[in-house]
């Protein structure tokens, strides 16, 4: 480790840390370090220097006020060869990915996020419906199509109505095999060794990997795109995000290929976040019950039995809107974010951060670690979910603690670099959580002798988004009348989603045909 750097686990010559870098679960390894080495940190990946920051106000100087030099990401061979490195949320700092991030702010305004509220109304209500009619079933591969259901209407205007719909499932294979190939151990360490890049296709599975994976994304994503145009040319756009980028290329600088890309990364983070996001939201309805309660009696006391609950009524629910930050900072989505990397070199309190390092932010951590949401000299008795913290400070923060520097924006990242989708997502996530608050009873699962087989909150899945690992629970609708409502607003909703009902294939047809039939 050179002269300079923030401290850090000891190194071993030419590896660093390598030996010990956590492939999984890092931010249980990178908490116990803070707690040794201190809220800034460091390791050596080879040559490459690694920063962990957990101080909050270290987070908001390098992250966000020296955002300029610190929204780079790290090299990723890999990513860069499969989407020639036009996968927004992965791509070095380059006037492509300016033009990206441009046209994302350009699109996914707050008036455009409103004009798409009644598409994300509709899919919570089929999510609703869907979860009545299979009450055996498990709710998240609904959850999982929902979100990915009105993300596809939203961004596309085609509406993805089941798991099987080529829409969707292709996505799920598309995004699969792209995120198994950049978890670790499964290609060669090319961005540490870069001569490993060098080595015939023949002698490199990984580099065949990455052609079948390019091929997958492109004919999903650029076939949906051409969709898009050629209901644009035939007069049939229907107000969808992509059309406005489609229309538009010239003058926000895209290209086919980047609006093709563009779609694909908003698709693929969108979905798997706010799916992520409502997982939580259930395991600990189901570990806490006296937090439920109280929701439950809040949503009935302000909507009551006769109607589903609108956006407008969240501000009369002081509980149920701490109950959605308190899950952002019980089980955040993204526990690390996303890694940053400098641009420049920087200096903070004495330490360097040098050009290239790599920047991540721990904003989970675990019992008795310390660290940023849960940290013990920040919130009281951080492991458990108590939303009534965010009702008596902003910031969910403990009595006597200044917790302005903690943004409520920190579960969705920093500086430029911080999510576009942020509104998309707090509406989703707002409908849904009201939703099915309003409608479900959410309880243990029982063993053979009737008692409740309590969910494991900490058993999460690895991989990029935190969700929990497949748990078993009982969902049952809290009235028979609030059954019926559900299958109302499911009628109801035909008429939201029938503009976007353009191009389905046979099956998909039927399947919608008789799932009204069913609900009439
Ligand atoms: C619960 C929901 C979500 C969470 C918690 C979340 C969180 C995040 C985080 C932590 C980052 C990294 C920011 C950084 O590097 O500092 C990010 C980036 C991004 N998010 Fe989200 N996100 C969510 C939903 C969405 C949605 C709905 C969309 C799009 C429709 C979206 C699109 C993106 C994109 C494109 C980036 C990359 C931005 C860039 O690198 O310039 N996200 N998100």
């Amino acid at each position: 480790r050179e002269a300079g750097l923030p401290p850090g686990p000891p190194t071993v010559p030419i590896l660093g840390n390598v030996h010990i870098f956590p492939t999984e679960f890092a931010h249980f390894k990178f908490t116990e370090w803070a707690r040794k080495y201190g809220g800034i940190f460091s390791l050596k990946v080879g040559p490459s220097t690694v920063v962990v920051l957990t101080d909050v106000a270290a987070v908001k100087e390098l992250l966000d006020k020296r955002s300029a030099t610190t929204s780079d990401r790290p090299a990723i061979h890999i990513a860069d060869r499969i989407t020639g490195g036009l996968h927004m949320v992965l791509a070095r700092s380059t006037s492509t990915w300016k033009i990206l991030r441009k046209t994302s702010a350009a699109i996914l305004t707050a008036q455009a996020t409103a004009q798409h509220l009644p598409i994300q109304q509709a899919e919570a209500t089929q999510l609703l419906y869907d979860i009545l009619r299979s009450p055996q079933a498990s709710p998240f591969p609904f959850m999982c199509q929902s979100i990915r259901g009105e993300l596809v209407i939203m961004l596309y205007g085609k509406r993805a109505p089941r798991y099987d719909t080529p829409e969707i499932s292709g996505f799920f294979n598309v995004t699969h095999a792209f995120n198994a190939i950049l978890g670790p151990g499964a290609a060669p360490p090319v961005d540490a060794m870069p001569f490993l890049k060098f080595v015939p296709e023949r002698w490199a599975k990984w580099k065949r990997e990455c052609k079948r994976i390019r091929n997958l994304q492109r004919t999903l994503y650029f076939g949906m795109m051409e969709e898009t145009r050629d209901r644009m040319r035939r007069g049939e756009g229907n107000g969808c995000y992509m059309e406005e980028v489609v229309g538009r290329e010239k003058e926000l600088g895209m290209d086919d290929e980047m609006t093709s890309y563009f779609g694909s990364a908003l698709q693929e983070t969108g979905s798997e976040t706010t799916a992520s996001y409502l997982q939580s939201l259930i395991l600990a309805l189901v570990a806490y019950p006296e937090a439920q309660k109280k929701a439950h009696e809040e949503i009935d006391r302000v909507v009551g039995e006769d109607r589903l609950p609108t956006l407008d009524d969240l501000e009369h629910m002081p509980y149920i809107r701490a109950m959605i930050s308190e899950t952002h900072r019980f089980r955040p989505v993204g526990p690390l974010g996303i890694p940053h990397s400098t641009l420049a070199t920087e200096e903070y309190q004495g330490y360097i951060i040098p050009k290239g390092a790599t920047i991540f932010v721990n904003i989970y951590l675990i019992i008795d670690l310390g660290g940023i949401f849960h940290d013990p000299a920040l919130f009281d008795d951080p492991e458990n979910f108590i939303p009534e913290r965010y009702m008596l400070a902003e910031n969910g923060t403990k009595p006597g603690v200044d917790g302005s520097d903690l943004k409520a924006t920190f579960p969705f990242g920093f500086g430029r670099r911080i999510c576009p989708g942020m509104h998309l997502a707090h509406n989703s996530i707002n409908i849904n959580a009201m939703n099915l608050l309003w409608a479900f009873d959410f309880k243990p699962d029982i063993d053979a002798d009737g008692n409740p087989i309590m969910v494991d909150t900490t058993a999460y899945k690895t991989g990029v988004a935190n969700a929990p690992q497949p748990f078993k629970c009982r969902i049952a609708p809290r009235s028979p009348e609030k059954a019926k409502i559900i299958e109302r607003e499911f009628l109801d909703a035909a008429d939201t989603f029938a503009k976007f009902e353009v191009g389905l294939n046979e099956e998909d047809k039927e399947y919608v045909a008789k799932l009204r039939a069913y609900a009439g």
